[in-house]
C-alpha cells in the first residue's frame, strides 16, 4: 500500500467512481511473475460506511425494488452478453490478478455469463402464491420481497465467478448491494461495475469497495443497515463474520472451504478415474474449494493407481497465464506458498510419504509463487494433511476395503462441500452418493457445476446455498398478506361505549 495522489478512483459508490477516502492505493502484482498489473484504491472503513448508506438510500427509496422483475432480468441478460462480448478483456484481467492460466479464466467467463443469464431468466418467475385460507371472504397470498441491502465478500481464487453468484440473484430479487472483493484480485469486479453502470444500473443500487477484510469488509457484517451478509472464503473468516453478523441478527449466507473426498472403487473406469483424479486436485493449482484433494481408493488397485498418479503428476507443466505449454499455475502469494509448504511438511512429519512434488517451482519460476503438484500416500485419517484444507496442489491418499469403510472415511471430516464416487456399478454409485455428507456429489466425473443446481456445503462448509432457485431465495423475504374482504366486528371484547 502507498500514499499517492488522490486520483485512483476505482471504487464505485452511489453511482460515482471514487478514490479511497484517505488517498491510499494498492499495487496489484501477478503472482506468476510479479509483474505489476495495476494500481487500485485501498479503501477505508469510511468508504464502506458511505457505500452502505448509498445502498440503504437506493433500497429505501423504493423504485429499484418496484422495477418490473423482467427489467432487472433484462439487465442481467445484457450483462451476460457484455461479458461474453468482452471475454478477452475480462479473462485477461482475471488471469493477471490470480496468475491462473488464460484458458481457465476464459472458462470462468463463460460460467459467469451463464450465471447472469440464468438469474436474468429466473427474475420474476416466482411471483408468490395464493393460499387457501379456508374462508371465502379471505384472500391470502404469500409474496416475495427483496431482502434489502446485501453485503458481499468474496475470495481471490474465482474472483468474478464468486461475485457473480451473489450479484446476479441480488439484482434479480430487487436488492441493493455493496461488494468487497478480495484485496489481491479487484480488477474484474471493477470491470463488472463499469459494465453495470453503462448498462443503466441506478445510482446506489450496486456499490464496490476495495481493500482489506478487517478494514473494508468488517463493517458489512456488523452494520445494522445491512440486511444480509453473503460471504465466500475460508472457515476462520466465515466464523468471524457470522459472529459479527449475530450482533444485528442479519441473514447470513456462508460458502466456506472443503476437504473433498474422491472415492475410487476397484471396478471404476481406470483411465477416466486416474485422469480425473489429477483434474480433481490439480486444476487451477488446486485452488478450488471443491478440489478433490482427498483420494480414497480401493486397496486392491491402490498401488498401481497411485504409482500412475505419481508418474503423471510429476510431469504436469507449471507456468504463467499466457504460457501455452502450462497446465497449472501459481499460488496467490508468498504467504500462501509458505502455508502450503508448512502444510506438506507437517503431513510428512506425521507419517505421510511424499511421493512427488513437495517443493516450489524451479528456477524458471522463481519470480512467481509456484508449488509443484504433490502426492502424499500412506495417510491416515488423523494426519493434518488429511484433516485440514491445505488449499494447494496436494493430494493425500487413503485406502479402503469395503463400501461402508469408504463412506465412513469420506464423511470423516468437519467439512461437507463436495466429493465424487467412481464405479461401474450403478448401485454402488447411487448408494454412496446418497450416503456422502457433502453438498455436491459427482458420479464418474469431477468439478462440473451448473447455475441451475444449488451449490453449498454441509457441516463447516457453510450455511445456505448459492445458484438454483434456492440461490435466489437467499435474497428474498417471504411475506404473508391476509386480506379480509368483508371486515366485521369480532365481538371478542364487549363494547362498553
Ligand atoms: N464454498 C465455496 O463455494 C468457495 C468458493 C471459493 C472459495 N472458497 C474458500 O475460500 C478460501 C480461500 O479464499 P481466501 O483465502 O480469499 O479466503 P479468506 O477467508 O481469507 O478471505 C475471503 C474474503 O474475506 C475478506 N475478509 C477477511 N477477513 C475479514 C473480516 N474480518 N471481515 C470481513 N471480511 C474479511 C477478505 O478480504 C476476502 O475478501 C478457501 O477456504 C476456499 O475453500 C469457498
Ligand atoms: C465454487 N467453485 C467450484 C466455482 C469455486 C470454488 O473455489
Amino acid at each position: 500500500m502507498s500514499q499517492t495522489e488522490n486520483t485512483v478512483a476505482t471504487q464505485f459508490i452511489d453511482g460515482a467512481w471514487v478514490p479511497s477516502s484517505n488517498g491510499q492505493t494498492r499495487t496489484i502484482h501477478c503472482p506468476a511473475d510479479g509483474t505489476e498489473v495495476g494500481v487500485v484504491a485501498e479503501g477505508t472503513r469510511d468508504d464502506t460506511l458511505a457505500a452502505i448508506a448509498a445502498a440503504r438510500r437506493a433500497f429505501d427509496e423504493g423504485s429499484w425494488a418496484d422495477t418490473p422483475a423482467a427489467e432487472r432480468g433484462d439487465l442481467l441478460l445484457r450483462l451476460g452478453d457484455h461479458i461474453l462480448a468482452h471475454k478477452d478483456e475480462f479473462a485477461r484481467a482475471e488471469a493477471l490478478d490470480t496468475g491462473k492460466r488464460l484458458v481457465e479464466a476464459e472458462g470462468d467467463m463463460e460460467d459467469i455469463a451463464a450465471c447472469f443469464r440464468y438469474f436474468g431468466k429466473l427474475a420474476g418467475q416466482n411471483p408468490g402464491r395464493l393460499v387457501d385460507a379456508g374462508d371465502p371472504r379471505v384472500v391470502s397470498r404469500v409474496v416475495n420481497e427483496p431482502v434489502g441491502v446485501c453485503g458481499m465478500i468474496t475470495p481471490w481464487n474465482f474472483p468474478l465467478l464468486q461475485a457473480a453468484w451473489k450479484i446476479a440473484p441480488a439484482i434479480a430479487a430487487g436488492c441493493t448491494f455493496v461488494l468487497k472483493p478480495a484485496e489481491l484480485t479487484p480488477h474484474t469486479a471493477i470491470l463488472t461495475m463499469k459494465a453495470l453502470d453503462e448498462l443503466g444500473l441506478p445510482a446506489g443500487v450496486g456499490n464496490l469497495v476495495l481493500g482489506s477484510g478487517a478494514e473494508v469488509g468488517a463493517p458489512l457484517s456488523e452494520h445494522p443497515d445491512v440486511d444480509l451478509i453473503s460471504f465466500t472464503g475460508g472457515l476462520v473468516t466465515g466464523k468471524r463474520i457470522a459472529a459479527a453478523a449475530a450482533g444485528t441478527l442479519k441473514k447470513t449466507a456462508l460458502e466456506l472451504g472443503g476437504k473433498n473426498p474422491n472415492v475410487v472403487f476397484a471396478d471404476a473406469d481406470y483411465e477416466a478415474a486416474l485422469d480425473n483424479a489429477l483434474n480433481a486436485a490439480f486444476t487451477d493449482s488446486g485452488l478450488v474449494c471443491s478440489a478433490g484433494t482427498r483420494l480414497i481408493v480401493h486397496e486392491s488397485i491402490a498401488e498401481r493407481f497411485v504409482d500412475d498418479l505419481v508418474e503423471r503428476a510429476g510431469h504436469i507443466v507449471m507456468g504463467g497465464p499466457f504460457d501455452e505449454k502450462a497446465e497449472t499455475g501459481p499460488l496467490i502469494s508468498a504467504e500462501h506458498r509458505d502455508k502450503v509448504t508448512d502444510y506438506v511438511k507437517r503431513g510428512v512429519e506425521t507419517g505421510a510419504r511424499l511421493r512427488v512434488g513437495g517443493h516450489w517451482g524451479g528456477e524458471e519460476h522463481q519470480d512467481g509463487y509456484f508449488y509443484a503438484p504433490t502426492v502424499l500416500d500412506r495417510c491416515d485419517r488423523t494426519n493434518p494433511a488429511v484433516v485440514e484444507e491445505g488449499f494447494g496442489p496436494v493430494i493425500t491418499v487413503e485406502t479402503f476395503s469395503t463400501e461402508a469403510e469408504a463412506i465412513a472415511t469420506a464423511n470423516d471430516t468437519e467439512y461437507g462441500l463436495a466429493g465424487a464416487v467412481w464405479s461401474s456399478d450403478a448401485g454402488t454409485c447411487q448408494r454412496v452418493s446418497r450416503a456422502l455428507l457433502h453438498g455436491t456429489v459427482w458420479i464418474n466425473d469431477y468439478h462440473p457445476y451448473l447455475p441451475q443446481a444449488e451449490w453449498g456445503g454441509f457441516k463447516n462448509s457453510g450455511i445456505g446455498r448459492e445458484l438454483g432457485p434456492t440461490g435466489l431465495g437467499e435474497y428474498v423475504e417471504h411475506k404473508h398478506i391476509y386480506e379480509n374482504t368483508e371486515p366485521a366486528v369480532t365481538g371478542w371484547f364487549t363494547d362498553r361505549r
